[in-house]
This record gives C-alpha cells, structure tokens and sequence, in this order.
C-alpha cells in the first residue's frame, strides 16, 4: 500500500434517517498504522458512520474514500480487506468454533483448510482449543468475544473495525488482545476501536475522535486532547465536550427513587 493514499478520506459526510439528522459533515481522514479509539455518547453516530464505511447503509451524502475508491461506486471486493466485530454477536452459535471459522474464512474466500488451520492455531493461542469442537451455544461472553476477533481478522484485513471488543474478556486476555492490536497496527493496519470505557481508550489508542450530535468535537492524541480541554482523564474530556455535568444530580434522582416508601 502506498502510504501517501490514506486508508480512508471522508469529507462531509451526512446521513438522516427521516427528518432526524444522525451525521451533520464528518470531515475524517486515516493512514495506515493508526488505532483510533472513536468514542461518543450513545447515539451520537458511531455505528452509522462505521457501518456507511462497511456499506451497510445506504442513503448518505458526502464522499468515503476507502483504500482511494469511492465507496458509492466501487465494487464490494474493497470489503474483503475489511475486519468487521460488531457490539452484539451475531454468531451461528449451533455451529463449533472450528465449523464457524471455517465457514466464515470461506466467505473471504480462504480455501476451508486453511481457514480451519489459522481458526484452530489463533483459537489455541487464546485458550480455545479444548472448546474448539464444542457448540459456540455453549460458550461464555468471553469465549464468544474471542471468536468473533479470530473471525475478524482469519483474512488479514487491512482495517479493522472494533466495537467493544473486550466486554466479557478477563484482564489476562485484555492485555493479549491490546498487544495483538498494537503490534497489528505496527505492521500498517488501520484500526477503528469503539468502546465507552474511557481507560481502556485512552491506553489503546494513538489517536482519539470523539462524535457528539453527528459531528467530530475532538481528534487528538490523548496527549493533545489533555493539553487542549486542561483534563487528566480521557473520561473527564468526554463529559466536558459532550457537556454533560448532571451525573450527580441524576445519581441523587435515582437513589431518591431506590430509597421511596410509597405511604
Ligand atoms: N435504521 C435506523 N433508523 C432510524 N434511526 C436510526 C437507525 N439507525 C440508527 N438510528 C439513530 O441514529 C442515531 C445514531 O445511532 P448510532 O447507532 O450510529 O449511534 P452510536 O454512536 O453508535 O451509539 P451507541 O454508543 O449507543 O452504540 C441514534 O439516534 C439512532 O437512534
């Protein structure tokens, strides 16, 4: 890949569904080798946007660029350079890990063995194996969590989109998983990590996007976004740009109503 090309170009990118405007011009652009940790409060547009890029959804104005092609007009062979895990798990879970990965690889077009060999060889490595035979219906969060990352990445995508991609993980395979990113991105993949835990955010990721209401209110390092808003914590950032400062009082609200005796 040439380097000068970024991996995706975005510019004005809007999207409404009825008369309710979710994307108000997203101006975004990527190179290679950047883990971005693109946060926000709950529908502020994150799934749109990523799912846009995944061509998922349609009816949006503005241009995307991924690897140089208009996404509008290219064929759909620029998705299969793509790692897609989602927030909730879409798995086939009457299948095994091993008949799962293989069947998944075959859709990127891997031949079944291969598929199976690197799904079996990942699996071991995150502590899969022994299940690798069993039923996915059986498996823990955890477990499920692991195999939709093995399924994200059997083809070798050139980006990766995360989202939430440790919920259910145990801290061991955390720090197994934040390494597997790191040293992905070292070898110039392109990585989208969404996720509302702010501490994880911040130790991921080489560059920070914050969306609020359809529209970028921070791109930084962490360090920068520290310098620019005078905060510590990537957590104290995000409640001053989205300006949100009524947790006490919606925590006072709520207890009150815990603690109601109904006379
Ligand atoms: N298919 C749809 N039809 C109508 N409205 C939609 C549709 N998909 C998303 N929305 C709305 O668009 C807005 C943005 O949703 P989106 O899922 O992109 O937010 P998000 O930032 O990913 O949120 P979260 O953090 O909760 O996952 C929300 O108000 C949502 O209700």
């Amino acid at each position: 890949m040439i380097d000068s090309v970024p991996v995706i170009e975005i510019k004005d990118l809007r999207m409404r569904y009825g008369a309710r405007f979710v994307l108000n011009g997203i101006d975004l652009t990527v190179h290679a080798g950047q883990i971005i940790g693109y946060i926000g409060p709950n529908g502020a547009g994150k799934s749109t946007t990523v799912k846009i890029m995944l061509g998922l959804v349609q009816g949006y104005t503005g241009e995307v660029r991924i690897f140089g092609q208009d996404i509008a007009k290219a064929g759909p062979d620029y998705k299969s350079r793509i790692g897609y895990v989602p927030e909730v798990a879409d798995l086939y879970d009457t299948l095994t890990a091993r008949e799962y990965l293989t069947f998944i690889g075959r859709l990127y077009g891997l031949e079944a063995q291969e598929a199976e060999f690197k799904g079996l060889q990942m699996a071991d490595i995150l502590g899969l194996r022994n299940a690798f035979d069993s039923r996915i219906s059986s498996y823990s969060k955890g477990m499920k969590q692991k195999v939709m990352l093995i399924s994200s990445l059997l083809h070798n995508p050139d980006i990766l989109f995360l989202d939430e991609p440790l919920s259910g993980l145990d801290a061991n395979s955390v720090m197994v998983i934040k390494e597997i990113l790191e040293l992905l991105a070292r070898q110039g993949k392109s990585i989208f990590y969404s996720s509302h835990i702010m501490d994880v955010v911040e130790k991921v990721s080489s560059r920070i996007i914050l969306l609020n209401d359809g529209r970028i209110a921070a791109d930084g390092s962490f360090e920068e976004l520290k310098e620019q808003n005078l905060e510590s914590s990537l957590e104290d950032i995000f409640t001053q740009l989205t300006g949100f400062d009524e947790h006490r009082s919606l925590a006072e609200r709520f207890v009150a109503a815990v603690n109601e005796v109904r006379s």
